[in-house]
């Protein structure tokens, strides 16, 4: 039987048609079940369904994938552990199970690594651009040294990754050099010039692989027993030295582990390793354990967050941080938390790519959008058109990257000291946009995988004198675990310029008014001590202060040599006085953030007006309250700029010929609507049948249900606190990718009440509700077997002992033993299960270790 029909029978996910969240077979499929064979190889099942679930809410999911090749044991070996532990039937079962078979597994994920190579990437697409288009345009263009240069970096990325052993570790230590990277930062002085050679050195080392245990896993005290034993076994190696995991003490609960890992060589010759290795990549893909840098995970530590809390993650692609907010969320284990969670990210495809990262928690909690972080629209909470604000926010931006070093070849092929620059203004503007949405008393942490003052204290000194009686910095020296060591943040550093060909060389400038205006372009005003100098005037502020008016040393600083990790910087703001209360800006509004010419598109000065017009109305209120005269008002200045930027940008198109959407077209458009309703409101029919099919009872709360207005393909459910945000959604100008748990996901060819199927992920929400109408309990062997074949007719199962199936309406339903629930589809005359490959292998995994 070709996979095309196992793929048709299995889950039904491939051709889904229109609808995005996968089909369940249909009757046709449904006949050709009988005749399916499932091949030895396999699972005989494609995890097409995978796919098609992490589309969610209308565009292509794409996430990069890697493939290891690693050897897994087989289902019929681990049915077979089952049946030997549990019930003795080994000799019986070994003749009739299937040879044990290899397969190939692939899957994404390793979070961290992912959020820097790509952002690097990023970064330097952008700059590689520009440079060749200046060597087009002096006709210096080498092809042959570019593909020369393409296969080399891509050569030294798979060593990097241990995809190529062949290349020779001392050629890869010639190429861990940067003149630029050297000079820059040896001149910066970001840490003290005897240090400089260790701090470079340790660069270039591996960095340690760091793992954390999901705390909302349910079984997660078991995974955290699974490595305390192995951990035991691998100490009493003597071979493996200390090549074991241990704990990475600062984290919260004893639940983040640091590994010192070896070559693939070692870790071929000592099975110890490979196992742990392969239980790493399992556990990963179970969603039980999230690899993540040790020192991204400080960030969230300090955001403080509570159950009750609404956080929103403003650059939160590919989503480590997020899930380690939505751990904290959930962190009492209430299956539904009070607050929740929005996740942005302005890159579409890495928003879908946090979709599927965070598909591991199941969070009703989460609400995943695709916006601009610079002109993020204010929430509205009521009918009233107060905005929302929160009480904790994310702002892990986009940056150089440099503190990744450790683990990022091509980075050393493509620092440059200006890397910085470009991403400054940007970063700036992130952080202002979201001190506004920052509820007052609420915590803010900005931080970024920098060493670079212009990314780090210049931006957090920049955004704070403009806001200097409304945000803090906060101390939290008391907060960090003293096995953490940090550096206070900088008060003081020079801005440096890498000069222009050999006519020019490079400098270093201490304040703007030296900088030549041609080199205003990439150094702006912002990146200088001397925008909050004039802080130091004040007379009442005590000795201490004046050095540092701002509190920069509330700063933290992580360097790779004081943890053996990798670098990072973390600023944690508060907000002291509401914009209502206090200035806004001291100064004027001067980032000129329509400079950038990508900023002159239409549709983003549309936005940028709508946040001007919010700008100047709190402007309006501050004034008025502070009985600012007329002559000295500075309202409808930065409107004034937006319509000039607006006319010019008009004239511009005019020139060129090119013509953009109105902004109401553009949000008329299906992916960029905020496309949900409340089930009960439009649909209450639709809800009282799902109750009667499925048989759940009224306490469940289905007030918090929601479906996609255009489509009615799924039917997802929000925390109390997405629910109350949900309530003012026509007034909301923002893109979704995600929202909560999908419970119920629509089949067109089949006839209601069964048309909308059961979702795997949302069943832990809706078990405690579901009575035993389609709720089927099944024996652990009964289970297994299913997990083993996938399919069985109502003969197979008869002659098994099983008639509990037949009689049945055929639609979705679950089968469950002890605390695992899976769901299936009942046919006409056979039985399916209705999960993916990966979850297959988990399920199998929880069943041997129940
Ligand atoms: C350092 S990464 C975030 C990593 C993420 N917090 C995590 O822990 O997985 C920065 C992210 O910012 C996103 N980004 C860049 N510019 C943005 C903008 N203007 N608005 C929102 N997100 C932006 C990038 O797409 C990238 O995913």
């Amino acid at each position: 039987m070709s996979n095309q029909a196992t793929k048709g029978v299995s889950i039904g996910a491939g051709d889904s048609d229109d609808d995005e969240f996968g089909r369940i077979p249909s009757a046709a499929d449904v006949q050709k079940t009988n005749t399916v064979e499932i091949m030895p190889n396999q699972f005989g099942y494609d995890d097409s369904d995978e796919e098609e679930e992490t589309k969610d809410m209308g565009t292509d999911y794409d996430p990069p994938t890697r493939t290891y090749g690693i050897e897994e044991y087989t289902m019929s070996d681990a049915t077979m552990k089952l049946f030997e532990r549990e019930l003795g039937q080994t000799s019986q079962l070994r003749q009739e199970s299937k040879a044990p078979a290899k397969m190939m597994q692939t899957f994404s994920g390793q979070t961290t690594e992912t959020t820097t190579e790509t952002l690097t990437v990023g970064v330097e697409v952008q700059i590689n651009t520009n440079k060749q288009e200046k060597e087009e345009r002096k006709g210096r263009k080498h092809k042959k040294d570019k593909k020369w240069h393409d296969k080399k970096v891509k050569r030294e990325d798979d060593w990097a990754t241990g995809t190529n052993r062949k290349i020779d570790p001392n050629y890869i230590l010639e190429i861990k050099q940067n003149q630029e990277f050297e000079t820059y930062y040896r001149e910066a002085n970001i840490l003290p010039a005897e240090e400089f050679d260790k701090f470079y050195q340790i660069l270039k080392e591996p960095l340690d692989i760091c793992f954390r245990i999901n705390s909302v896993d349910k079984h997660f005290e078991k995974t955290q027993q699974e490595i305390e034993d192995l951990v035991q076994k691998m100490k009493g190696i003597d071979e493996l030295k200390d090549k074991y995991p241990k704990k990475l003490l600062w984290y919260p609960n004893n639940l983040a582990y640091t590994f010192n890992e070896c070559s693939r060589g070692e870790m071929r010759a000592n099975p110890l390793l490979k196992n742990f290795h392969q239980f790493l990549i399992l556990e990963t893909e179970m969603g039980r354990i999230f690899r993540q840098e040790a020192v991204s995970m400080i960030p969230v530590t300090l955001l403080n967050i509570e159950p009750h809390h609404s956080v929103i993650d403003v650059c939160a692609a590919p989503g480590s941080k997020t899930i380690q907010i939505l751990e904290q969320l959930h962190q009492a284990h209430e299956k539904i938390p009070k607050g929740f969670v929005i996740a942005n990210d302005t890159d579409q495809k890495r928003a879908y790519l946090l979709t599927h990262q965070a598909r591991r928690l199941n969070s009703s909690a989460l609400f995943i959008t695709n916006n601009d972080a610079r002109f993020l629209p204010y929430l509205k909470i009521d009918e009233h058109n107060n905005n929302m604000k929160f009480d904790r926010i994310l702002c892990d931006v986009p940056c150089s990257g440099d503190g990744t070093l450790r683990k990022n070849l091509a980075l050393w092929k493509n620092f440059n000291s200006h890397l910085g620059h470009s991403c400054h203004p940007l970063q700036l503007h992130i952080l202002e946009r979201a001190f506004q949405h920052l509820k007052k008393g609420g915590r803010l942490v900005y931080s970024t995988c920098s060493f670079n003052p212009i990314e780090n204290e210049a931006v957090v000194a920049a955004a704070l004198s403009r806001h200097i009686k409304q945000m803090e910095l906060v101390d939290v020296s008391k907060e960090v675990s003293p096995h953490l060591k940090y550096r206070p943040g900088l008060v003081n550093w020079r801005v440096y310029h890498r000069g222009k060909g050999k006519r020019e060389g490079p400098a270093w400038y201490e304040t703007y008014d030296k900088v030549p205006n041609y080199k205003r372009k990439v150094i702006k005003e912002t990146m200088f001590t001397d925008t909050y100098t004039m802080f130091n005037n004040e007379t009442d502020r005590p000795d201490d202060m004046k050095s540092d008016p701002l509190n920069l040393r509330r700063c933290l600083r992580l360097f790779p040599h004081d943890n053996n990790q990798g670098g990072f910087f973390v600023a944690v703001f508060t907000k002291v006085l509401d914009e209502h209360e206090g200035f806004i800006y001291d100064d004027m509004y001067q980032m000129n953030a329509w400079d950038d010419p990508r900023v002159k598109q239409k549709p983003i000065l549309d936005d940028i007006r709508e946040f001007a017009e919010e700008f100047e109305k709190d402007l309006k209120i501050h004034e008025e309250k502070n009985n600012v005269p007329q002559e000295l008002s500075q309202q409808n200045q930065i409107l004034s700029i937006v319509k000039d930027a607006q006319d010019q940008q008009k004239q511009a198109m005019k020139d060129s010929g090119i013509v953009f959407g109105k902004m109401s077209q553009i949000y008329d458009n299906k992916e960029h609507l905020f496309p949900f309703e409340k089930l009960l409101e439009t649909k209450q029919d639709l809800w009282v049948n799902l109750q009667l099919f499925y048989g759940i009872n009224a306490e469940f709360p289905c007030e918090n249900l929601y479906f996609q207005k255009d489509t009615t393909n799924c039917i997802a459910f929000v925390s109390e606190g997405l629910s109350q945000l949900m309530k003012c959604q026509r007034k909301h100008k923002l893109k979704v990718v995600n929202l909560g748990v999908k419970l119920f996901s629509k089949n067109r060819d089949i006839k209601s009440p069964g048309k909308y199927r059961l979702l795997q992920e949302g069943l832990e929400l809706l078990m405690p509700y579901m009575n035993d109408e389609r709720k089927i309990q099944v024996s652990k062997l009964l289970l297994a077997q299913f997990l083993d074949k996938i399919n069985f007719t109502f003969e197979e199962l008869r002659n098994m002992g099983h008639s509990q199936f037949e009689g049945k309406e055929p639609g979705s339903a679950v089968i469950t033993s002890g605390d695992l629930y899976v769901t299936i589809w009942i046919g006409v005359n056979n039985v399916s299960l209705m999960i993916g490959k990966e979850e297959i292998k988990s399920f199998k995994f929880l069943l041997i270790n129940q």
